[in-house]
């Protein structure tokens, strides 16, 4: 069977999670668990993703069959838009360097992680492959979609010059065990679970959003997207890029009252209409992951009732000798 072949066995390999420590990486790493291959990793003091004589120095030395590239300079729509330097250039060299030393040292196959907001600010929904670069980005998190962009161009011309087997996934918004939950650096789900959160237990009377609430999301449970990421693994090779959705999307202002009865927040909600509203509507078709053969399993009511007693669990864990909960001692 030729190397990019598929299916692609997962027997006896080398498998690289790049970004193990991340929400993304802890979900992949638990996943590939299951499987009868070697998990390396490689912390950040160890190798700096954005240096690429470490990244190249590491990959001759451990010489991965498989790398999964989940590390990236990650955040919110208020890190997206307050620090575009940061999101562009360590996203650019993190996958350059990853990319380009993966072929070198004659990995096997690469998996990228790019994100939803590489599509068109106003792309038909639910949003198909093909738009990729049919319309201007939104404004708020465009440092990011130019980088992940580039990832999946590198991605496609590596396979295309050199016949490497490396492929692209697009998740929608994630959330999960292992989510970073600073109030002002992190995606609205955990932001909005934390806030709700302090609001009941200080018997506040109202919780504040950020924006209008009427901007929609698609969220997809990490735990499902680790499941697809492995299942494109084993089950897909080609130069297109693959969606990973949920197949539903909701509204802010309903996911802050779907929140709030989970958490059970009675009081009413408000709107910090100085915060950005970001692009009004991102929700994916996942036909031609679903035509692979792979659907999710989590629904979001679930998803959040079990990502809470995650955040729950590990808020108490200050009173017991320090929080292991990211983001948590940094942000009030
Ligand atoms: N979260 C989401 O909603 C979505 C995420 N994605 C994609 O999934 C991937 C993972 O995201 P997620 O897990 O949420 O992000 P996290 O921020 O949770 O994890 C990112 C990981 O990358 C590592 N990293 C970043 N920069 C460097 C560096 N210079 N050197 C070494 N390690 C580095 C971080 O290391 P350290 O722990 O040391 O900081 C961390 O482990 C990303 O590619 C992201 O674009 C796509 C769609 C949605
Ligand atoms: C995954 C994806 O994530 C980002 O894009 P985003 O979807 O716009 O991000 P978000 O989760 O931060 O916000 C979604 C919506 O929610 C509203 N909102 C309300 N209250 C809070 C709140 O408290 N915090 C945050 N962060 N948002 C809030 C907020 O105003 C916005 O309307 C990019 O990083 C992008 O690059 C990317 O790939």
């Amino acid at each position: 069977m030729p190397d990019n072949a598929t299916p692609f066995s997962l027997d006896g390999k080398r498998v690289w999670v790049a970004g193990h420590r991340g929400m993304v990486g802890q979900a992949v790493v638990r996943r590939l668990e299951d499987e009868p291959c070697e998990i390396l990793t490689a912390d950040r003091k160890t190798v700096d993703l954005r240096n690429q004589a470490e990244v190249k120095a590491w990959l001759a030395d451990a010489r991965p069959d498989v790398v999964i590239l989940a590390a990236a300079r990650v955040g919110g729509i208020l890190a997206n838009s307050t620090y575009p330097a940061d999101f562009l250039y360590d996203n650019l060299m993190v996958e350059a360097n990853i990319i380009h030393s993966s072929f070198e040292v004659g990995v096997g196959k690469l998996l990228f992680l790019g994100s939803s907001c590489i599509y068109p600010k106003f792309a038909e929904q639910p949003i198909t492959e093909e738009s990729l670069l049919t319309g201007p980005l939104e404004s708020t998190n465009e440092a990011y979609a130019i980088a992940k962009i580039a990832g999946i161009k590198l991605c496609e011309a590596y396979r295309q010059q050199h016949g490497a087997d490396f492929i692209s996934a697009m998740p929608t918004n994630l959330y999960g065990p292992g989510d970073n939950f600073d109030l002002q650096s992190s995606h609205v789900l955990p932001a909005l679970l934390r806030r709700t959160h302090e609001a009941k237990q200080r018997g506040d009377p109202s919780l504040v959003i950020w924006g209008s609430g009427s901007p929609r999301r698609e969220f997809l449970h990490v735990d499902d997207c680790a499941a697809a990421l492995v299942y494109l693994l084993q089950n897909y090779s080609a130069p297109t890029h693959v969606n990973i959705g949920f197949g539903e999307d909701i509204s802010i202002l309903d996911l802050a009252r779907l929140i709030a009865g989970i958490v059970g927040f009675s009081g009413t909600i408000e709107h910090d209409l100085s915060k950005p509203d970001g692009t009004p509507r991102k929700l994916m078709s996942s036909a031609r992951l679903q035509a692979l053969g792979w659907k999710p399993k989590i629904g979001l009511r679930d998803g959040i009732a079990s990502t809470y007693e995650y955040f729950v669990r590990m808020t108490d864990q200050p009173a017991r000798g320090g929080s292991s909960l990211r983001g948590f001692a940094a942000s009030g």
